[in-house]
C-alpha cells in the first residue's frame, strides 16, 4: 500500500482525528468530563475501524464508529460474540458443512447470523463504493478523503488481469468469475484483520502509559516537537495539521513505546500456523520433520526470548532506543530478528506499515493534548488464543487536557 504520501489518507485522518476523535476525548477530560472514565477499548477498536474503512471506502462509505456509539456497540458486540467459535468452520470445514446439512450445528445458529449481518454490512459498503466510483463522487471530484484508495487498486488489478490474461489466468474461477463476491471478501478480511488488532495495540500501549506519567511526558516534549505539531490549544484548534509519516518515524520514543507494547502484548500472540514442505525439513534444532505437518510459533513466547529481550514480562520501551541501551549492532539485530508481531514470509501482515502509522498518529493526537490515568483496569490481562485483547474486553481511562482548555 502506497499511503506514506497519500493525500487521500492524510485528509481521512485528518476528519477522523480533528472532528471526530479529539472532540470525542476533550468532552469526557477531567474534571467535568466522565468521572469513571471511558472505555478506551471501545473508542480505539472505533477510531482504528474508522481509518481502515476510509482507507478501503472513502469516508463517504467508511464508518463512523466513533461518532455513532449505538452501532458501533452493535458490531462490535457481534464481532466478538462469534470468536468463541471459530474452531469448526477453521479447523474442520467439511465436517462442520456436512453436520450441517444433516440439520446437526456445531456452531450456534445465531453464529451464521452474526457472521451474515456483518457480511450484509461490509458489502453495502463495497456496493456504495462501485456506485460512487461509477458517478465520480469519489476523490477527484470532490473531498479527496472520499477516494477509496484500496477498492480503486483491487477493482484496477481485476480489469488489469481481465484484459491481459482473461480465460488463462489463475484467478478465472473465482476472482474474475465473481469480482463482486472476492472484493468483498478481501474487504471483510482487511477490515477485520486492521481494526482489532491496532485497537488491541492502542488499548495496551495507553495503559502502559497511563501507569508510567514520566514516560508519557517524556513522549509529549517529543510530539510537540513535531513542526507543525498537533496541539490543540497552540493553534486553537484551526490547524489541524496531520504530520507525514517520515516526520513521525524520525521521533526514536513514539517508535519505542508502540514497538514495546506489540512485544509484552501481541495482538495476534497465539500460533501462527505453516505446513513443512515436502519431503521434509528442519527447523531450528529439530531435523526430518516431515511434509505436510502443521507448525507454528506463537508470538508471545517468541517475544519472551530472555537472551533476546533482558527480563522479558518488564515494560521497557527504552529496549527499542538504540541511544539509550547500548546495544552492539549485533544485538540490535537480535533484537529486532526476533520482533514477531505482525509474523514474517508469504503470510505476513500486508497492513503492518497501515498500522504503525494509523497508531503514530492516533497516540500523536491523544498524547500532544491529553494525560490518561487509570479508571478501572480489571481484567486488563490478555487473553488467550489467536487475536486476544484484554480478558474484560475494556479498559477505563480518565483524560486530561494538557496545555490548553478542558471540555
Ligand atoms: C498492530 C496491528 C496489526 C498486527 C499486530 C497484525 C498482525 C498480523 C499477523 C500476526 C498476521 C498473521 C500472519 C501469519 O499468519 O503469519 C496478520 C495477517 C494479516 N493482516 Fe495484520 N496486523 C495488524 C494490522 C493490520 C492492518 C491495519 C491490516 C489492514 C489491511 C491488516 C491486514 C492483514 C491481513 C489481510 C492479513 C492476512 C494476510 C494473509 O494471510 O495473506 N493487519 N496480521
Amino acid at each position: 500500500m502506497a499511503f506514506h504520501n497519500s493525500p487521500a489518507l492524510a485528509r481521512q485522518a485528518q476528519v477522523i482525528l480533528y472532528d471526530r476523535l479529539l472532540p470525542l476525548i476533550s468532552s469526557v477530560s477531567s474534571p467535568q468530563g466522565s468521572p469513571g472514565g471511558i472505555d478506551v477499548h471501545e473508542v480505539w477498536n472505533s477510531t482504528t475501524m474508522d481509518f481502515i474503512t476510509a482507507y478501503l471506502f472513502g469516508l463517504k462509505s467508511g464508518s463512523n464508529f466513533i461518532q455513532n456509539e449505538s452501532y458501533r456497540r452493535h458490531w462490535l458486540s457481534l464481532y466478538q460474540s462469534r470468536k468463541n467459535y471459530t474452531f469448526f468452520p477453521q479447523e474442520l470445514p467439511r465436517l462442520t458443512r456436512f453436520f450441517k446439512r444433516l440439520h446437526i450445528h456445531l456452531v450456534p445458529t445465531w453464529v451464521d447470523d452474526a457472521n451474515n449481518e456483518l457480511e450484509a454490512w461490509c458489502k453495502e459498503r463495497c456496493d456504495a463504493t462501485s456506485a460512487n466510483i461509477a458517478n465520480k463522487t469519489t476523490g477527484e471530484t470532490t473531498d479527496i478523503g472520499n477516494e477509496p484508495v484500496v477498492m480503486k487498486a483491487l477493482l484496477a488489478g481485476i480489469e488489469k488481469e481481465e484484459n491481459t490474461k482473461g480465460d488463462e489466468s489463475v484467478l478465472r474461477t473465482e476472482t474474475l468469475k465473481y469480482p463482486e463476491l472476492s472484493i468483498a471478501s478481501e474487504m471483510i478480511d482487511q477490515l477485520a484483520a486492521g481494526h482489532e488488532t491496532a485497537g488491541i495495540t492502542l488499548t495496551y500501549l495507553s495503559w502502559h502509559l497511563s501507569r508510567n506519567p514520566d514516560v508519557q511526558d517524556a513522549l509529549r516534549s517529543e510530539l510537540l516537537k513535531l513542526s507543525p505539531n498537533m496541539s490543540l490549544s497552540q493553534h486553537d484548534g484551526a490547524v489541524k495539521s496531520i504530520p507525514k509519516s517520515k516526520d513521525l518515524d524520525a521521533l526514536p520514543m513514539l517508535h519505542a513505546v508502540i514497538m514495546e507494547a506489540l512485544r509484552l502484548q501481541a495482538p495476534i500472540p497465539g500460533t501462527q500456523p505453516r505446513m513443512t514442505p515436502y519431503p521434509s525439513c528442519t527447523l531450528g534444532p529439530y531435523g526430518n520433520i516431515p511434509g505436510g505437518v502443521r507448525v507454528g510459533a506463537p508470538a508471545h513466547s517468541v517475544h519472551r526470548n530472555c537472551n533476546v529481550y533482558p527480563e522479558p514480562e518488564r515494560w521497557d520501551h527504552k529496549r527499542w532506543m538504540d541511544s539509550e541501551y547500548g546495544y552492539t549492532e549485533k544485538q540490535r539485530r537480535e533484537r529486532d530478528k526476533w520482533f514477531w508481531a505482525f509474523s514474517s514470509g508469504g503470510r505476513m501482515c500486508i497492513g503492518s506499515n497501515f498500522a504503525m502509522l494509523e497508531i503514530k498518529l492516533i497516540i500523536a493526537a491523544i498524547y500532544t493534548n491529553f494525560r490518561t490515568y487509570i479508571v478501572n483496569d480489571d481484567g486488563i490481562e490478555q487473553t488467550d488464543g489467536y487475536t486476544c485483547g484484554p480478558a474484560s474486553n475494556k479498559l477505563f481511562l480518565g483524560f486530561e487536557r494538557v496545555g490548553g482548555k478542558t471540555g
